[in-house]
């Protein structure tokens, strides 16, 4: 694993940028698998940025999100859908049939997980992953105490990651119970993945998660396992390691 060390959340943002800018640069086809949380906020305006300036061309890149809340239409504020079309895709030359989320408002779950997995497959995988990281360790949806070898399944959302996440809604009532999202293997299969942290409040779990055991209990230890994994924090995120 190799660490980057940023000052702020903005020198942050630009080097995670940098990065995601590289793997399209040298594979203007690259598949991204790409992540919400306010944690990329910042990676997704720079390269934006950069898009508008003329130094990046999506037309080609596929891109694949780790998570959707499941019940949530797209035209949902809250849903993901919404949230990668307003910071990212209504921005750049992205094709719109080149962008896939998990649907949350396919019922069936067997069914939707089965094709979100299959899509992946025929994809030829993930080139790159960008990663947040929640609180307790999660990655994408995977809570917690999860098997590290799931694919993509639906996931009851543990209460602390309502609470973190209640934030965006108007009450904690209003968050969906549920979420599809890809598994720890299907994010352990992505060729190369880039983790974005930032802040004080996650300086204990960056900690736990790449210095300390590989357990279930806290889903992104796995990433130790991963042979290109880069992290990229600010001072604050880095301050225990
Ligand atoms: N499903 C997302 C995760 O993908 C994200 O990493 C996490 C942390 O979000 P934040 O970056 O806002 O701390 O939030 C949500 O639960």
């Amino acid at each position: 694993m190799r660490v980057y060390r940023a000052k702020d959340y903005k020198d942050m943002s630009r080097k995670a940028a940098n990065i995601i800018s590289a793997q399209i640069i040298l594979k203007p086809n690259s598949v991204l698998g790409l992540a919400t949380g306010s944690t990329p906020i910042g990676t997704y305006s720079q390269l934006v940025d950069w898009y508008k300036k003329g130094d990046l061309d999506f037309s080609e890149v596929t891109s694949v999100n780790l998570d959707e809340y499941k019940g949530l239409p797209g035209t949902n504020e809250q849903s993901y859908y919404y949230f990668m079309h307003q910071h990212l895709f209504d921005q750049v030359n992205i094709q719109e049939r080149h962008t896939h989320l998990p649907n949350g408002m396919e019922p069936d779950s067997k069914k939707e997980c089965e094709r979100y997995e299959e899509l992946i497959r025929s994809l030829g995988g993930v080139d790159l992953q960008l990663l947040g990281m929640g609180h307790n360790g999660h990655i994408g949806f995977n809570e917690p105490g999860q098997a590290f070898e799931t694919g993509t399944h639906c996931v009851d959302l543990q209460e602390s990651t309502i609470e973190a996440n209640k934030r965006f809604f108007a009450s904690s009532a209003d968050v969906p119970r549920q979420a599809y999202t890809m598994g720890i293997k299907t994010i352990m299969q992505a060729k190369k993945i880039l983790v974005v942290v930032s802040g004080e409040d996650k300086a204990e779990i960056v900690k736990k998660a790449f210095f300390g055991p590989v357990i279930p209990g806290v889903p992104a230890s796995i990433l130790q396992m991963h042979n290109d994994v880069i992290l990229v924090g600010d001072e604050a995120a880095l301050s225990l390691i």
